[in-house]
């Protein structure tokens, strides 16, 4: 009779909840392989390639992402009961749409599309958006409608690896397009602290809410699929070359 093998070392149950430092790893795992910065017009803008045209399609098209970012955060806002919280998630609100007319990120957007000869009647009549982008920006806005507050908060933790994304771009546009002035960068350098912020703040919530596997798993797949929407939009951005040409 052979000797009976030893019984295996019980290994985790599946489905066994993550610590909170092993739901982080995998979040910060999925915006290592899926975040926008390595998309392949991220790594144009970065090497200095783009053309001009180029580059005022996708100011062009971004914005539409820009102007609808503080309606996505008011549809998670109204899903909070819990007045501290709203108090501080309404900050993303007012970064972007300022205290008074003339401020904030939008506005700030604005000015770099000036910077770059882009009329603001351009940007706000959104004649220029391309459909891939209306799609990508509508998925998110209503991804954040749609989903509980756990997964359109941890869709928001994208804004984790924003600030290094920041520093490169800031890098890139003084270097390789000094053509847009300096002062239009300003909406870029205000989002490094902004993004920094935010990004704790959303991954504290994710970390304390997430507490089932399958909850973690949803967060996880939230992150997954905002990283889909930035990388889309780059794609439609990107393909409009080939139709438009670079010089259109
Ligand atoms: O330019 C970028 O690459 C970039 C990326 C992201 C992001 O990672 O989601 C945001 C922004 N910018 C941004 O400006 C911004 O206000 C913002 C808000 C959010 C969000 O999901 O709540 N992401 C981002």
């Amino acid at each position: 009779m052979p000797a009976e093998a030893a019984p295996p070392t019980p290994a985790a149950p599946p489905g066994a909840p993550w610590t909170p430092d092993e739901l982080t790893d995998r979040l910060r795992a999925v915006s290592v392989e899926r975040y926008h910065d390595r998309h392949p017009f991220n790594v144009r803008m970065h090497e200095g390639t783009l053309t001009r045209a180029e580059l005022r399609r996708w100011i062009v098209n971004r914005f539409h992402y820009q102007r609808h970012i503080p309606v996505k955060d008011a549809l998670i806002l109204a899903k909070f009961d819990d007045p501290a919280l709203r108090r501080s998630w309404v900050r993303r609100i007012r970064d972007h749409d300022g205290e008074r007319p003339g401020e904030g990120g939008i506005e700030r957007w604005l000015r770099l599309g000036e910077a770059a000869g882009i009329a603001r009647e351009e940007l706000t009549d959104a004649s220029r958006v391309l459909p891939g982008v209306r799609l990508a920006v509508d998925g998110y806005v209503n991804f954040c409608r749609l989903r509980p507050a756990l997964d359109a908060v941890a869709a928001s933790l994208t804004e984790l690896s924003a600030p290094d994304l920041m520093r490169t771009r800031i890098a890139a546009f003084e270097r390789h397009y000094p053509w847009i002035d300096a002062d239009g960068l300003t909406y870029f350098r205000g989002r490094v602290g902004q993004g920094g912020r935010d990004g704790q703040e959303a991954l504290a919530l994710v970390r304390a809410w997430a507490r089932t596997r399958q909850e973690q798993e949803r967060a996880v797949a939230a992150l997954a699929f905002k990283c889909d929407v930035l990388w889309s939009l780059l794609d439609a951005v990107d393909a409009a070359t080939a139709v438009d040409g670079a010089r259109s």
